[in-house]
């Protein structure tokens, strides 16, 4: 079943991720895809355990930032915008206060589990980044960027309906740009729609 897979290839990644990497050259490439998208309202998380952190990256942005807070389960995120202030979460998160304003996003940084180089991703198997990105994406154009260090990647996630995509991948060792699924990349370096 393609839950209990992903479950095992959860935990594979999770492991993987406490060995870290190098988290100067993971922010100068977070910084770096981050450039034109200045001015845009941008979602950052606060990071728990050994997940890659953001914070560098949030700090320098040249607008808006908001962080994620869990609603309740089977709920969308909501992002509320960050001054500075932090209250605990439920699942040792930590969250604007609730008298931040609530704001939406149009750029993500999305915390992860594991990746693939399609763009598939696996986060704790809560589905609310999943949720929350079918939402935002109906709205209007939203950009996702997965961040984890290298050592995250998987080589194939197994894809449910569900599933929301990566646009990027930023990793201690580059950008990864998937490749959209209904092409195919010939052995010169073009493309086939299939
Ligand atoms: N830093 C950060 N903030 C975030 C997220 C995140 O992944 N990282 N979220 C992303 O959604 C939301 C919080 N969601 C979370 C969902 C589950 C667990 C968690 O600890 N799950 C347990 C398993 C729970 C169970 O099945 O019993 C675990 O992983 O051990 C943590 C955060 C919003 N804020
Ligand atoms: N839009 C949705 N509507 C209903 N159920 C959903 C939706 N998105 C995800 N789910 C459900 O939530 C669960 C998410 O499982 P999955 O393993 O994909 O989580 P995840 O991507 O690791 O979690 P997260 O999105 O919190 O990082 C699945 O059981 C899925 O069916």
């Amino acid at each position: 079943m393609v839950s209990g897979l992903k479950k095992q290839l959860r935990q594979q990644a999770l492991a993987a991720r406490g060995q870290g990497g190098d988290d100067e050259a993971m922010t100068r490439h977070l910084l770096e895809v981050l450039v034109p998208h200045r001015g845009k309202v941008l979602a950052g998380y606060w990071p728990m355990r050994d997940e890659a952190d953001p914070r560098p990256a949030i700090s320098a942005h040249d607008g808006p930032v908001c962080l994620p807070v869990v609603t309740g389960p089977a709920r969308p995120l909501e992002f509320r915008a960050f001054d500075g202030r932090l209250e605990a979460g439920s699942f040792g998160t930590s969250h604007p206060p609730a008298d931040s304003p609530v704001m939406q996003p149009q750029v993500l940084i999305v915390p992860l589990a594991g990746f693939d180089r399609e763009g598939h991703r696996l986060g704790y198997g809560g589905g609310f980044y999943d949720r929350t990105l079918e939402i935002l994406r109906t709205s209007g154009p939203v950009v996702a960027i997965g961040l984890a260090y290298a050592v995250q990647e998987i080589r194939s996630i197994p894809v449910e309906p569900t599933d929301q995509s990566l646009d990027m991948i930023v990793t201690d060792q580059g950008v990864i740009l998937p490749q959209p699924q209904n092409s195919q990349v010939n052995p010169d370096g073009t493309k086939s729609q299939s």
